[in-house]
């Protein structure tokens, strides 16, 4: 099989393809993300991990390569990265004692083709405290992740249930990029 190229920088994102065994190398994209005038969230997550990969640096010929952007939607409203303590805060507020949408967007560049697709995960969330929330800001964990939670880390205990792929949570949806690959592989 031809290399495959990561274009993120997301520690999660690697990991999880190690995890499951699928060999890759990480490169850099020197795509920047615009976050407005997409017509919906997943639009949008698709045209972010789409360029995302376009923009991946240091492709050999026949490397496939993958892009990936993960987001949290609320009331249709999508929750990125927060921008500082008190934009976390507002953001973990907002999450307390209801459930959420967690989309990750995935483009493949495959032998000259383009597959792009998403996954969503519902996620239902605990009531949370507001020491809880302050304990949580503290710990540093919320600041490099959409929606200011990390499913994989503290973030575990404010998690009710999930309906859906779990690593589409932690930032790409393994069973589903597998999938996709074999398909355009024509490996199954
Ligand atoms: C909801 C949630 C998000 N996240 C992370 C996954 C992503 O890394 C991050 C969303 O940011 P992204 O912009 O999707 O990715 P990134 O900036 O980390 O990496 P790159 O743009 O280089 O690909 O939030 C978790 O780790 N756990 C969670 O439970």
């Amino acid at each position: 099989m031809a290399g495959l190229y990561l274009a993120s920088q997301s520690p999660r994102r690697t990991e999880l393809l190690t995890q499951v065994g699928i060999d890759h190398t990480v490169v850099s994209s020197s795509y920047e993300e615009p976050n407005e005038g997409y017509d919906s969230p997943i639009e949008m997550v698709k045209a972010q991990a789409l360029g995302k990969a376009r923009c991946a640096v240091g492709i050999p010929e026949g490397g496939i390569v993958l892009g990936a952007d993960t987001i949290v939607v609320l009331d249709n409203e999508v929750l990125g990265k927060p921008q500082d303590e008190a934009d976390a805060r507002r953001m973990l507020e907002r999450l307390s004692g209801r459930s959420h949408s967690v989309v990750t967007g995935v483009a493949l560049l495959i032998k000259g083709d383009e597959v792009v697709f998403h996954n969503e995960t519902k996620v239902y969330f605990k009531e949370l405290a507001p020491f809880e929330i302050e304990s949580y800001i503290a710990s540093g964990e919320p600041m490099d992740k959409a929606g200011a939670y990390g499913i994989q880390g503290k973030g575990a205990l404010w998690v009710e249930k999930i309906e859906g792929s779990y690593t589409n949570v932690v930032g790409l949806p393994v069973e589903h990029v597998y999938d996709e690959l074999c398909k355009a592989l024509g490996a199954k």
